[in-house]
């Protein structure tokens, strides 16, 4: 198996997800010389071709001599396009490594999907990533087929890891369907608090720019103490809510509106409807 570096990486689907991807591996200096994207809208393929990758419209092409294979499309589009990929690999002696970041959709769907016409089986790993990925500050969960060698569950590993802090090999392939939950949705529920906040802020009289700084800059702050302190969120939110104070007031108002099921509802609802894409 060839390093991170030497591998030669397609993706299928050159939207917002594979993007951000590309963009972080990039960032990281992985060789573009070695990424293609098959894409067939030429917005987003000008937007990659920019970046400096190679660019096609057609899937086969883009993974006729790749080593790792990133299905990047929607979920509903999958199985199609793994037909495609599989028909195309008749004719290849050794198989790429099939990495799939479709919210839901299965290990045993895409080997089946993927199979070549003489029936080879590609050797494939599901992914959950997150669109942090494109600043290098991306999370992941992953799950491999018990037949990925422990080579090319290590280059995947150095796939994710150039692009993810924190990158988590989960014991049982349903679990991927809670990280897509809490990770890989995750970032959306961070943008929607902001939102919030400038807009509550801003009602209030403070100029949007300067609540949309602050409460950024408030998010990035959290983060950082989250990852470099040793203490618990929980204590994290204990050292600002002096007794009676300010964030106890507005802590007080989440409980009364129900905050905790708020989240646990929102993240059971992610859960489920990846588990329905995924369900054949
Ligand atoms: N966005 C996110 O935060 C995350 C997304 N994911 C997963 O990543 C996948 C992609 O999501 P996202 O990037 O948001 O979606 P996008 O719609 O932004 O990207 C998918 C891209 O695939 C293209 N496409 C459609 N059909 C084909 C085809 N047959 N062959 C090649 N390309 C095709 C689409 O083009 P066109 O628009 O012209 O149809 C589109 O540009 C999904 O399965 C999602 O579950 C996983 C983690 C996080
Ligand atoms: O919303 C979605 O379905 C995708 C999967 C995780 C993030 N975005």
């Amino acid at each position: 198996m060839p390093s991170l570096q030497d591998s030669k990486i397609a993706f299928i689907g050159g939207g917002n997800m594979a993007s951000a991807i590309i963009g972080g591996l990039v960032a990281k200096g992985v060789n573009k010389q070695n990424i293609v994207v098959s894409e067939p809208w030429d917005v987003n393929r000008e937007k990659l071709a920019a970046v400096g990758v190679q660019t096609t419209t057609n899937n086969a092409e883009a993974g006729a001599n790749s080593d790792i294979v990133i299905i990047a499309v929607k979920p509903q589009v999958t199985k199609g396009v793994c037909e495609e990929l599989g028909a195309s690999w008749t004719q290849r002696a050794s198989l790429p490594v099939v990495v799939s970041i479709a919210a839901g959709i299965t290990l045993s769907s895409l080997e089946e999907w993927s199979r070549t016409t003489d029936g080879r089986g590609a050797h494939a790993v599901r992914v959950m990533p997150n669109t942090p990925a494109l600043v290098g500050e991306g999370a992941s969960g992953a799950f491999a087929s018990a037949d990925v060698t422990a080579e090319e569950k290590e280059l995947v590993n150095a796939l994710l890891s150039s692009v993810s802090k924190a990158t988590e090999w989960v014991d049982k392939e349903e679990l991927l369907d809670v990280v897509t939950g809490l990770s890989g949705s995750g970032p959306a529920y961070f943008f929607a608090m902001v939102e919030h906040l400038v807009a509550s802020a801003t009602a209030l009289g403070l100029p949007r720019d300067q609540a949309t700084r602050l409460a950024t800059q408030t998010c990035l702050g959290a983060g950082k103490m989250l990852v470099e302190s040793s203490d618990e969120p929980s204590q994290l939110r204990k050292n600002v809510t002096s007794p009676n104070g300010t964030t106890y007031a507005a802590l007080q108002s989440f409980e009364a509106q129900g905050f905790e099921e708020i989240v646990n509802k929102a993240v059971r609802a992610a859960t489920a409807r990846s588990a329905e894409l995924g369900a054949k």
